[in-house]
């Protein structure tokens, strides 16, 4: 057993010491991408995949140079594939869909993915496959196959995994495995789950919110201090996603609190951590077009129940929760024009590597110039290509294990 092993996984703030994370190397599934399908594969535009590649590297890189341990997700994929005929036989059921292939194509492609090996199938199972790309004989007596067109996907691809915040969050001790909102990315979970399932770095790590009763993104959920949890609702999670996490993290004694946030439903604030996210243990930096109006419910877990209050202005709502005088907002203080464009660059999406210690895309340079003058150390990187997904550092980053607070 490594030393890294030996450490309990978890996470109980959104700040504390960044010790381990997941990340995706994104690679096939972004070439799939065009201009017929980007729209409903959520990519704003088509990504220069070489250039995304250095860019995640360079991200990567700084982690590790901060005594991060990465874990890749293709590599967590493969080695679960390799070890388990449990996690192979879970990855192709999520994969064949019999509904949209017919009975004749599903038998046949299971069939032909229960033959390929696991490097092989996890590539497979990340970037998909066309019908001009079936290994299997003639068409025959499958209509499907003879009515599709080659370009179309028989699996379909996965671009958005690169954004591992959302298919997976640690809550304390536990993983949750997220109930994805769209068709695009609802494939997501069967991977995390199998990683989480099969994987032996994750053996014996219990589950949160395992009933998955609906809807619940990682990109809504923030860890505000120990025991206080926000939840975003607005285009994905939904108010029965918050509501069911709030009773399961009740029950799990993993939080005493839950403040569920309703966010615009749209796709510039499409999660949570797209308009506010931690840079210490007592502050934010949030877009400012909303700061002072964003509003919470307040869940709490009572002796014989829970009880639900407000909606409150959420900055009140948060410190009332977290026990401190005052939330600090960092105020990026911009004009209307320069903070929506920083916005939807993913300026607010930061990830913390430590209290004051963020990551952040180098191209929103008012927003980190803001979050410097506050006394934050900003660490920059490139992101002109990774963010055409929209998705900055915090969405392209699932933390196993931080120091806890
Ligand atoms: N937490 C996040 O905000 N994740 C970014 C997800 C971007 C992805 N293209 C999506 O639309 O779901």
């Amino acid at each position: 057993m490594t030393s890294e092993q030996g450490t309990a996984l978890g996470v109980n703030s959104e700040v504390g010491t960044l010790r381990t994370v997941l990340l995706h190397r994104p690679g096939g599934e972004l070439k799939r991408l065009t201009p017929r399908n980007n729209d409903q594969l959520l990519f704003d535009g088509l990504p220069w995949v070489d250039r995304a590649q250095d860019e995640h590297d360079a991200f990567a890189a700084l982690l590790r140079s901060r005594g991060v341990e990465v874990l890749l997700l293709s590599d967590l994929l493969a080695e679960a594939l390799t070890i388990s005929g449990a996690a192979r036989m879970q990855g192709i059921s999520a994969a064949v869909d019999p509904r949209r292939l017919g009975h004749v194509l599903a038998q046949e492609l299971a069939s032909y993915l229960r033959t390929v090996g696991p490097d092989a199938l996890a590539t497979l199972l990340t970037a998909g496959m066309t019908f001009d790309e079936l290994p299997i004989g003639p068409a025959g007596a499958s209509l499907v196959r003879r009515m599709h067109h080659g370009g179309d996907f028989v699996i379909e691809p996965l671009p958005n995994l690169l954004f591992t915040r959302d298919s997976s969050f640690w809550i304390g001790d536990r993983v949750a495995i997220t109930a994805l909102a769209l068709p695009a990315r609802a494939r997501e979970a069967s991977l995390t789950d199998l990683i989480y399932a099969h994987h032996p770095r994750f053996l014996g790590v219990r589950r949160a919110y395992e009933s998955h009763t609906a809807p619940v993104e990682g990109g809504d959920v923030l860890l505000l201090s120990p025991g206080v949890v926000a939840v975003g609702v607005g285009e994905r999670t939904t108010p029965a996603g918050a509501e069911a996490l709030a009773r399961s993290v009740f029950e799990d004694e993993l939080a005493h609190t839950v403040l569920v946030v309703p966010i615009e439903q749209r796709r510039a604030s499409m999660h949570l951590d797209t308009v506010c996210t931690m840079v210490d243990v007592d502050a934010v930096v949030m877009y400012p077009a909303i700061a002072h109006t964003l509003t919470a419910f307040t869940i709490r877990r009572e002796d014989d129940g829970v009880s639900i209050r407000g909606a409150e202005p959420f900055l009140e709502a948060a410190a009332a929760a977290m026990g401190i005088g005052k939330l600090r907002v960092i105020d990026t203080g911009l004009d209307h024009v320069t903070a929506e464009r920083e916005q939807w660059d993913d300026g607010n999406n930061t990830l913390a590597l430590a209290p004051g210690v963020v990551v952040a895309y180098e191209r929103n340079v008012e927003t980190n110039a803001r979050l410097e003058a506050s006394g934050i150390e900003v660490l920059r990187i490139a992101g002109s290509e990774l963010g055409s997904g929209r998705g900055g550092p915090r969405c392209m980053s699932c933390p196993v294990r931080r120091d806890p607070l």
